[in-house]
């Protein structure tokens, strides 16, 4: 259901996203047919919570999955191509789990997939860490428009956009909300605004 003023739509709820996180985990799984090798790596700053939210969910599915061995996040900053051209921001922690990355499954998992910029940026970052065995992608919001042959194994929503719009995702380990008050919110002003 869509809500909001004319420019501004609530796209997901926090119930939709909690019942998206849940689909991904047993997605994971699946695939997977089981967790063994499984690692969760978010990318800053709100892939962090959501790898911690999908981690959570896939140790109540199995508890073999230990989120203090198998979870982590992995700061992309300093691998953007477009470093030049961007406000200048302080690199977050990256936090590898103790096992490393070689020959895991490696799941990283951000809130927006658009250009898929920050994910090629992502997998140069990894492969400065390690050789995985495999590299997947989880998403909370698919909104199209790439730049590069990148796409997610694991979407929470499929939102056709165009490029003027822009997809906020509102998190309350990020953006200070409550949990009943996360959302995903579509702005269809926002590029134009930023423009003028
Ligand atoms: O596919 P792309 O075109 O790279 O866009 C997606 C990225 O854009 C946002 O990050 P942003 O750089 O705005 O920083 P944030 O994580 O702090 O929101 C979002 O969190 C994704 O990481
Ligand atoms: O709309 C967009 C585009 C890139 N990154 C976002 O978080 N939202």
């Amino acid at each position: 259901m869509a809500t909001g003023s004319p420019q501004t739509s609530t796209v997901m709820s926090a119930a939709d996203i909690d019942r998206a996180l849940t689909r991904i985990a047993h997605e994971l799984v699946e695939a997977q047919r089981g967790v063994d090798e499984l690692i969760l790596l978010g990318i800053p700053s709100r892939g962090v919570p959501l790898a911690q939210a999908l981690s959570e969910r896939l140790s109540r599915i199995d508890p073999a999955f230990d989120p203090d061995s198998c979870l982590g996040s992995l700061d992309i900053t300093m691998y953007r191509d477009d470093l030049g051209s961007r406000a200048a921001r302080v690199p977050e922690p990256t936090r590898v789990p103790a096992r490393g990355v070689d020959d895991a499954v490696v799941v990283l998992v951000d809130d927006v997939l658009y250009s898929g910029r920050t994910v090629r940026a992502a997998l140069d970052a990894l492969s400065d860490l390690g050789r995985p065995r495999a590299v997947r992608l989880a998403v909370l919001v698919d909104r199209g428009h790439r730049e590069l042959p990148i796409r997610a194994d694991h979407v929470g929503k499929n939102l056709p956009t165009s490029r003027s719009e822009r997809v906020t995702v509102r998190l309350s380990a990020v953006d200070g909300v409550a949990e009943a008050e996360q959302s995903v919110v579509i702005d269809r002003a926002a590029a134009a605004e930023e423009d003028s």
